[in-house]
C-alpha cells in the first residue's frame, strides 16, 4: 500500500511550525527512511502518519484513501517504538497476540499467526518468557513479531534499534531489511543515524529546520546532495566546507587559497561560496616544500586514520588516509584535492558538483579541476 503526504504540516502551539509543507509519495513495498538531527520533527511526522497526533494542515492518503482525520485503528498500519512498548506482565506470546486478541481474531487463526511471527524473528523457543527475562535484542524482536503478526501492509518504526549495542544494531538492520523484503510491506523508518538510513533504505527523506531538505536514494543523496546541510550530514567524517569569494577579477578560477584552484562554470555570479570536498577526496603529501597546512590532530582507526589539519588560511580540514601513516603532530604537509568537489552558494544550496571524471551529473558543465600547487 502506498502513502501520500500532501502539504502535511504540524504546529503544537498554533504559532510555530514544527513541520512545514511535507510532500512525498511513498510507494507500496518501499523501505522509506526519515532521517535528521535530534528535534527536527521525525517522530512528529511518524506519529501524524500513525494517527497518534493530529495533522495541523495538509492531507494524508493511504492507498488513495484520505485518512487525515481517521483514528489510528482505522489506518491499517502497525508501529514499532524505540522502547518496544511491551507489556511487562505478559509473556512473549501474549505480547505478540495482544493486538489480535483485541481484534477478536478466532483462536486457531491467532495461534497460527503468532507462531509464524515468532518463527520469523527466531523467538519460538522463548515464547513463555516475560520481557524482563529477555535481552534488548530479543525484546526488539518481540516488538517486531507483534508488528508482523498484525499483518498490516504498512509498518512504522521509530528508532527501533537505538537501545541496542553497535554489533546487535548492525545485525538487526539487515534482519529488518530482509523481513521487510520477504513480507513485501511498506516500511517507514525513523532514525537520526545516517549510516542506518543509508544502509537500509530504498529512499531517504532528510528533515532539518522544519522542512524537507532532500528526498532521494542513498546514492543520489550522497553523490548529489541538494545543499550543504545534506552534504555534511551524510558521510564520516563530515565533508569539508571551505569558504571562498569569487570575484570578476578571477573570472575562471575560484581559488580556495591556498589549497586549490577550481575551474568554475563561466556563468557563476560574483559572491561568496563554499567549496565542499569529502575527506577521502583530499590527499596529503609529506613535503617540506610548498606545504600549505600543518597537522593538528590524528585519529587512528585501525585501517585508516582521520587527520585534522590546519590550512595556512586557518581553516581546518579533515582528511582520511587509507593506511597507517607516519605523520606527526605539527608536521608541515601539502594537501591536495583529488578531483571530486561540490560548490554551494551562500545559502548552502548546491549549485555545482564535479565527480572528478569529467561528467557533471546535475549540470552539463564539462569542467575539470586544476591544481594550483
Ligand atoms: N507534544 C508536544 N508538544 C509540544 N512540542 C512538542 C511535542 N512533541 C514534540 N515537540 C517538539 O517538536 C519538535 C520535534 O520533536 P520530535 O520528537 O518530532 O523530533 P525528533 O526529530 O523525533 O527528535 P529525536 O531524534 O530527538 O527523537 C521538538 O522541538 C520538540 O520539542
Amino acid at each position: 500500500m502506498g502513502i501520500e503526504l500532501a502539504s502535511l504540516s504540524k504546529s503544537y502551539d498554533g504559532q510555530n511550525w514544527t513541520l512545514k509543507n511535507i510532500n512525498v509519495q511513498i510507494k507500496s513495498g518501499e523501505f522509506f527512511t526519515i532521517v535528521g538531527p535530534s528535534g527536527c520533527g521525525k517522530s512528529t511526522l511518524l506519529r501524524m502518519i500513525a494517527g497518534l497526533i493530529s495533522i495541523s494542515d495538509g492531507t494524508l492518503k493511504i492507498d488513495d484513501q484520505d485518512v487525515t482525520n481517521l483514528p489510528p485503528q482505522e489506518r491499517s498500519l502497525s508501529m514499532v517504538f524505540q522502547n518496544y512498548a511491551l507489556f511487562p506482565f505478559l509473556d512473549v506470546k501474549s505480547n505478540v497476540a495482544f493486538g489480535l486478541k483485541a481484534r477478536k481474531m478466532p483462536a486457531a487463526q491467532l495461534e497460527q499467526r503468532v507462531a509464524h511471527a515468532l518463527e520469523l524473528v527466531g523467538l519460538s523457543e522463548l515464547k513463555a518468557r516475560k520481557p524482563r527475562e529477555l535481552s534488548g535484542g530479543q525484546r526488539q524482536r518481540v516488538a517486531l513479531a507483534r508488528a508482523i503478526a498484525s499483518d498490516t501492509k504498512i509498518c512504522l518504526m521509530d528508532e527501533p534499534l537505538s537501545n541496542l549495542d553497535a554489533q546487535l544494531r548492525s545485525k538487526m538492520r539487515s534482519e529488518i531489511r530482509e523481513l521487510q523484503q520477504n513480507l513485501g510491506i511498506t516500511l517507514i523508518y525513523v532514525t537520526h543515524d545516517q549510516v542506518e538510513a543509508m544502509t537500509m533504505a530504498d529512499r531517504i527523506m532528510v528533515l532539518h529546520a522544519h522542512e524537507v531538505q532532500q528526498i532521494g536514494t542513498p546514492s543520489e543523496i550522497y553523490q548529489h546532495p541538494a545543499n550543504s546541510f545534506v552534504a555534511q550530514f551524510f558521510g564520516t567524517p563530515r565533508m569539508n566546507l571551505l569558504s571562498v569569494h569569487y570575484s570578476t577579477k578571477n573570472q575562471r578560477h575560484l581559488q580556495v587559497d591556498p589549497l586549490l584552484d577550481y575551474v568554475l562554470p563561466m556563468d557563476i555570479e560574483e559572491g561568496d561560496y563554499f567549496v565542499g570536498v569529502r575527506p577521502n577526496a583530499l590527499e596529503i603529501h609529506a613535503t617540506a616544500q610548498a606545504s600549505n597546512a600543518a597537522i593538528k590532530n590524528i585519529e587512528y582507526l585501525g585501517t585508516q586514520s582521520i587527520i585534522h589539519a590546519l590550512l595556512d588560511n586557518q581553516e581546518e580540514v579533515r582528511i582520511t588516509t587509507a593506511q597507517n601513516n607516519t605523520f606527526s603532530l605539527g608536521e608541515r604537509i601539502q594537501i591536495r584535492a583529488t578531483a571530486a568537489y561540490f560548490v554551494f552558494d551562500n545559502t548552502g544550496r548546491a549549485i555545482f558538483f564535479n565527480k572528478g571524471d569529467g561528467e557533471d551529473g546535475r549540470t552539463n558543465y564539462k569542467q575539470t579541476v586544476t591544481n594550483a600547487l
